[in-house]
């Protein structure tokens, strides 16, 4: 494997053009070309696999799950341990892989490799908290127990917003708890995976424990569903998909977790304290160049203080660097794709059209292929594409509203329900309005809310579950009532 596209890789043997299935580095007849999304440089290729090496990787993790299961916690918690260590010991390579094929900037997938190796600590710890219960019984003969239990093979579908912390957060509390795992990461992205898989390796996990594979989504996803041997489907991404797959898991009647698209609110209300709100807004929208399902979305700010607020927006946003993520001052990578760019000229044409006004950027970025400059919008109506869906790229669209009502009513006029922030100071207000937001996570005076300790995930149509903290490993654990008679 050539290493000279991943700029400054110490360690070529992290790069693989294979997949990890069933403790084996397999190859296929076809493979799949990864690409820098800053130089359309071909980086590598992984190899195409379908339905029947998913097969393979399910059986697997079957066959090893029997043992994996007995072991106790605490020997899971030194295998992960171990693995967490190796993270980040190999983070600035795993970072260098991961710019190379995400395109975000080299201090960001930094950032992320420690996000996602937070994941594994955190939940080598929590795995060995999941205690049982005794609960109280209504009639005297009779005792009854509550066991927990690993609910068994579980796949794993990953975005290429987030090639490791998307993986991590679901094979982190999936393995603690004593199942194993098929993970399929985005064809976009897979090498960030594979190279959590040599680690995963080198750590000691056994073979079978975990297997990532390759290639086509739909021959995969569809084998991961169909599958008896598979008990749970955990999926990060598009809402579209996520309905796609919880109905097709419902023929075998699995658990599912869905993380899915967002269409954050940011609310700036005339209390705030502005420039923190334009540094949590550059935070929330500018992170991972508007790629999250977390980024906000839709900017609403209060009639008396908007014009003070976009134009200290408008001067931090004019600050952002553009560029390729092995630059140094880069903040601002490339678009995944051509595909996403065309996206957010679609909701900039639209918005414009229907006279939202251009503040600042609007257009593809001098260098050309995948950059966009940073964006500010005012003006912008509920009438516009942008309100109604995820723009997915460095788009601030400004809204206005006049009284607090109004304000929270236009956060919860969407679908989704996965992130919602506020900038507000007073304490009636705070808690106002975090109990009246419809959505699974609140910021209150902050951009930022992701770390291993938050509860993640949404509600309505924004998914199932909840990833991360102490709730996280719930989602891998069947309860089990055990009633003893004739005491
Ligand atoms: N909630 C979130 O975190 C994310 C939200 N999104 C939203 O979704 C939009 C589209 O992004 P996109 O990358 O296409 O997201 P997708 O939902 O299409 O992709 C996410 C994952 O699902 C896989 N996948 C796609 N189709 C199927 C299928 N039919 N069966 C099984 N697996 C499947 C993908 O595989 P493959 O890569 O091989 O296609 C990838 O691994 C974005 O613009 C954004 O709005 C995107 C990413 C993350
Ligand atoms: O965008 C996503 O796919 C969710 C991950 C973002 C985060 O964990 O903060």
């Amino acid at each position: 494997m050539k290493t000279g596209v991943v700029p400054g890789l110490r360690d070529g043997d992290l790069l693989r053009d294979r997949c990890y299935v069933g403790g084996a580095w397999i190859g296929a007849t076809e493979s799949i070309p990864v690409v820098n999304p800053a130089t359309g440089e071909a980086i590598s290729s992984v190899p195409k696999l379908g339905a029947d090496e998913t097969r393979r990787a399910i059986e697997a993790a079957h066959a090893a799950f029997g043992s994996w299961r007995n072991e106790t916690a605490k020997a899971r918690a030194i295998v992960l341990r171990r693995w967490f260590d190796l993270i980040v010991a190999n983070q600035d390579d795993l970072a260098r892989i991961m710019t190379a094929e995400q395109g975000k900037p080299l201090a960001e997938a930094k950032g992320e490799i420690l996000y996602a190796a937070s994941f594994i600590e955190w939940f080598a710890e929590q795995g060995k908290r999941v205690d049982g219960d005794v609960l109280q019984s209504p009639l005297s003969d009779k005792r009854i127990l509550v066991f927990k239990q690993p609910v068994g093979v579980c796949a794993a579908i990953t975005p290429w917003n987030f090639p490791a912390a998307m993986i991590t957060r679901k094979v982190g509390p999936a393995l603690a708890a004593g199942c194993t795992m098929v993970v399929k990461p985005a064809t976009q992205t897979p090498l960030t995976a594979l190279a959590l898989g040599v680690l995963a390796e080198r750590a000691g996990l056994p073979k079978g424990v975990l297997s990532i594979v390759t290639g086509s989504a739909k021959a995969i996803g569809g084998e991961m569903t169909g599958n008896k041997l598979v008990k749970k489907i955990t999926f990060t991404g598009s809402t579209e998909v996520g309905k796609e797959l919880m109905a097709q898991a419902a023929g075998t009647m699995k658990k599912v977790s869905m993380e899915l698209g967002g269409n954050a609110p940011f609310l700036v209300f005339d209390d705030a304290d502005l420039d923190q709100a334009v540094a949590g807004a550059i935070a929330s929208k500018f992170r991972n160049t508007g790629q999250t399902c977390v980024c906000a979305n839709r900017i609403l700010v209060q009639d008396s203080v908007y014009d003070a607020f976009a134009d200290k927006l408008a001067k931090e946003v004019a600050k952002l660097k553009v560029g390729n993520g092995f630059e140094d001052g880069v903040g601002q990578g490339p678009l995944i794709d051509e595909k996403a760019v065309e996206k957010v000229e679609e909701h900039i044409a639209d918005a414009v059209a229907k006279g939202a006004k251009v503040k600042l950027g609007g257009k593809r970025h001098a260098l050309g292929r995948t950059f966009f400059e940073p964006t500010l919008l005012t003006d912008v109506t509920p009438a516009m594409q942008v309100t109604r869906e995820e723009t997915f790229g460095p788009v601030a669209p400004l809204f206005r509203f006049k009284t607090e009502d109004e304000g929270v009513a236009l956060a919860n006029d969407t679908e989704f329900g996965l992130a919602a922030y506020f900038y507000a100071r007073d304490v009636a207000r705070v808690f106002r309005v975090s109990e009246r937001l419809e959505a699974g996570i609140v910021a209150v005076n902050t951009g930022i809310i992701s770390n291993e300790v938050v509860p993640f995930g949404g509600v309505k149509e924004s998914g199932l579950g909840r990833e991360g903290s102490k709730y996280g490993i719930d989602d891998y654990l069947a309860i089990k009532s055990v009633t003893l008679g004739g005491l």
